[in-house]
């Protein structure tokens, strides 16, 4: 065996298994070299199995589990899943990566076990039930998948992701830091967030270009009694731009305004409410100026923070802002 090959095969995984130290791999492609990976698709595969099963053990995985796995590549998480949980769910944007997996767990004792959906997770109308996600994630999609399964209700019991490190800093930052924004605020919100460890790029084929993270998600039992969209709705105006102040991003904006009016009309036509005057098109500047002097009771008298910037305020400021406006029937979704 050439020289090469014993290095790449350490951490104590047979020699002969193409999946695991790139051994017979040229950099960047696919087990039996028959593809190139794609690093547009976040194609970085674990070759690490010691890094694999460190992410599988951090899962606490009961033998009932049911996991679902984001970007299964050619396998190297799956496998290590497959041995502690009763099913796997795997979700796979590459038709070539489903095909090499397919192949790898064809006529094994766990093919039954392994449910392989095609198709980009993102896309996906409605993810199937899963206990607990496990992920080395594609990180192009770190940000919109972590929402979405910050948003699932109910909630799986935890997740075991993989995210670029500067991603997984702003899972954790606090008001006034650099990296704070709406990800940090609703991240912290509905879940509890630890560090499991630091990976290396070289426990990568290809190596990406910056370091990574694994974390947990732990999403908090019983959930906030918030709804997920109104809240986020908000978020989403207050970190338009962080750094304008509150009053600038509500008052000051005008497709805002324009919104949180439509969204008031309807909350009065569901509640029977009857507008000021009648709500007509001739009309229509009363209950522009009717919800303009609404925002403003509710930043400048009810909550004091209209001088307030998005990037300093805690969850607390935002709990108080949201309740506050909905208690004038100005709602977020
Ligand atoms: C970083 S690789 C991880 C591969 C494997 N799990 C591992 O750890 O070796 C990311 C995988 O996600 C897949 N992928 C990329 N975007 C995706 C999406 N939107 N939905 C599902 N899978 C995706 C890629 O094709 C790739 O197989």
């Amino acid at each position: 065996m050439p020289k090469s090959a014993r290095k790449n095969n350490g951490g104590g995984v047979s020699k002969s298994d193409p999946y695991s130290g790139a051994a017979s791999r040229k950099k960047g492609h696919s087990a039996n070299n028959v593809f190139k990976f794609n690093t547009d698709l976040g194609q970085h595969i674990l070759k690490n199995p010691g890094v694999a099963q460190a992410i599988v053990d951090k899962a606490d995985l009961k033998q009932s589990d049911i996991v679902l796995e984001v970007g299964p590549g050619t396998g190297n998480l799956t496998t290590k899943i497959l041995e502690k949980a009763k099913k796997v769910i795997a979700c796979e944007a590459d038709p070539r990566m489903a095909a090499e997996i397919t192949k790898r767990f064809q006529g094994t004792p766990a093919q039954k076990r392994l449910e392989i959906i095609l198709g980009d997770v993102l896309k996906h109308p409605q993810l199937p039930y899963f206990d607990v996600c496990i992920s080395n994630t594609p990180y192009q999609i770190s940000s919109p998948l972590t929402f979405r399964l910050l948003a699932l209700s109910p909630a799986p019991r935890s997740c075991v992701l993989m995210f670029q490190r500067e991603f997984a800093m702003r899972l954790f930052a606090q008001p006034g830091t650099k990296l704070y924004s709406r990800l940090s605020v609703n991240a912290q919100m509905w879940a509890k967030i630890s560090h499991v460890m630091k990976v290396g790029k070289n426990n990568f084929n290809p190596p990406p270009q910056v370091e990574s993270d694994v974390v947990k998600i732990v999403p908090k039992v019983p959930r906030p009694q918030i709804s997920y969209d109104e809240w986020d709705g908000l978020l989403r105006i207050c970190f338009v731009r962080k750094n304008r102040t509150l009053r600038s991003g509500f008052l000051g904006t005008t497709s805002v305004m324009e919104m949180l009016e439509s969204n008031y009309r309807t909350y009065c036509a569901q509640n029977n409410i009857k507008l000021a005057g009648n709500p007509n098109r001739k009309k229509k500047g009363k209950v522009s100026e009717l919800v303009r002097q609404k925002v403003t009771k509710v930043l400048v008298e009810t909550t004091e923070l209209c001088e307030k910037r998005a990037r300093m305020c805690d969850e607390g400021d935002f709990l108080k802002l949201l309740y506050a406006f909905n208690q004038e029937g100005i709602h977020f979704s």
